[in-house]
């Protein structure tokens, strides 16, 4: 199985390592436009193979689409991160016409390809990927919510004292500083409401620091954050190429669900090897459609800002 990222950067080359230190694919082909970083990334990456123990082929390339023929996923990376200070939606001027020329780009050398949509912000990114390509909804998943869904459970194992993986929680929505919903109504350790280890307050706090969790990093690191951002695409195209159909939450077309139209934005969805299988349409509670209604509201509005680069 064959996975191009697109955008050989902080997120892309830690996303290829992922995938080939744990073998999610055979080969994994990194793309980019600047001149021989690719190419020194897949190297890099490449050498550990005897250390780590796989057996991935990795390669880059300098903007060379021919590379890239024929994967079954690709990830689209490029684009300007965020720097402190700034939201994702300030991206958006450069990262439209990046996003929508590697698109069409890749379409043209991997027609029948999955695609992930990671470049910020990423709501709009995908909805966009999706109306430039024509691609079928069931193609075009943009990667946010399993990330925003690990910090979540971070954020929770911190607040419990218990580890992240005997915590069970997801965030939908819009991938931003203030659209992010935590369901923490939802949210279990080990199957037991984590409402009976924690106070409201408590809790309250711990969706305040997941919804900013990428701006926190940001803060601290001057640049938006990479290790579990890569970690979180690999975990994707995990489930696609080996048809895990786990549940992930994902940014992905709605027609009706969750009463929304003509939107891309994050609910749980299965995910297999014909890419989006199923959305899952949860039962909401008043509060929680209201924040997902409002959420839409701000995702639709950021999509507005479009109308050029789609015309
Ligand atoms: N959805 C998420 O959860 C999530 C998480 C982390 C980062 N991001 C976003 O991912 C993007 C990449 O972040 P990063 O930290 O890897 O940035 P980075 O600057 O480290 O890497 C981006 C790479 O894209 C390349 N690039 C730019 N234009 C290109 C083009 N037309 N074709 C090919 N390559 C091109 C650049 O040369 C650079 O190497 C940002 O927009 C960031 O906001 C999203
Ligand atoms: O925070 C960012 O700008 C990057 C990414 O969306 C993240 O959540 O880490």
């Amino acid at each position: 199985m064959k996975v191009t990222i697109v955008g050989a950067g902080n997120v892309g080359a830690t996303c290829a390592d992922v995938i080939a230190y744990r073998g999610i694919a055979s080969e994994v082909v990194l793309l980019d436009i600047r001149e021989g970083f690719a190419e020194g990334k897949a190297m890099d990456i490449s050498q550990c193979a005897t250390n780590t123990g796989f057996n991935t082929k990795v390669s880059g390339s300098t903007n060379d689409y021919s590379k890239t023929a024929n994967s079954d996923v690709v990830v689209i990376t490029s684009g300007i991160p965020r720097k402190p200070g700034m939201t994702r939606e300030e991206l958006i001027g450069i990262n439209a016409g990046i996003v929508k020329s590697v698109a069409e780009n890749v379409l043209a050398h991997s027609p029948n390809c999955i695609v992930v949509v990671v470049s910020n912000p990423m709501d709009t990114m995908t909805y966009l990927a999706l109306k430039a390509t024509g691609l079928p909804k069931s193609r075009i998943i943009g990667m946010g919510g399993a990330l925003d869904s690990s910090r979540f459970r971070y954020y929770l194992s911190k607040a419990l004292d218990v580890p992240s993986n005997d915590v069970s929680a997801m965030v939908i929505g819009g991938h931003g500083d203030t659209t992010m919903i935590p369901l923490t109504r939802l949210a279990s350790y080990n199957g037991i409401p984590v409402s009976q280890f924690a106070s409201q307050e408590v809790l309250d706090k711990v969706a305040a620091d997941t919804m900013v969790g990428g701006a926190t990093l940001t803060g601290l690191l001057g640049t938006s954050a990479w290790y579990a951002p890569g970690a979180s695409v690999a975990y994707l195209v995990d489930s696609i190429l080996n048809d895990q159909k786990k549940m992930i939450a994902c940014s992905v077309f709605l027609e009706g669900e969750y009463g929304q139209n003509d939107i891309c934005i994050g609910v749980p969805c299965i995910i297999g090897k014909n890419g989006v299988e199923q959305i899952i349409d949860i039962n909401l509670n008043e509060a929680e459609k209201a924040a997902f209604a409002k959420s839409a509201d701000a995702v639709r509005s950021m999509n507005a800002d479009l109308k050029t680069v789609l015309a």
